[in-house]
């Protein structure tokens, strides 16, 4: 967590899980809000993600059932 000049913390999130678990699918679509079609990914995608997005607080994401609704959407 670190401020750096934004009264907003950053957060440094890892998402780890098995070959073709949806991890990529999810990651942009938190970013980008819409489902993309991914290829198995060599090495690690990184991405910043602001913390409030479409007046949503991040830590609304943390429901399972908020995660299902954003991923299926
Ligand atoms: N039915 C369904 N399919 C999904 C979902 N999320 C991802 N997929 C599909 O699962 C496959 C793998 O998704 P990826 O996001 O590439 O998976 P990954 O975990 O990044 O895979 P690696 O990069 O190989 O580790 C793709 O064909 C996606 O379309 C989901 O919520 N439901
Ligand atoms: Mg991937």
């Amino acid at each position: 967590m670190g401020l750096r000049g934004s009264k907003l913390p950053e957060a440094h999130v890892l998402l780890l899980g098995l070959d073709n678990a949806g991890k990529s699918t999810f990651l942009y679509k938190l970013k980008h809000n819409m489902s993309v079609n991914t290829v198995p990914t060599i090495g690690f995608n990184v991405e910043m993600l602001e913390a409030r997005k479409n007046g949503k607080n991040i830590h609304d994401l943390a429901t399972q059932k908020f995660l299902l609704q954003m991923v299926n959407s």
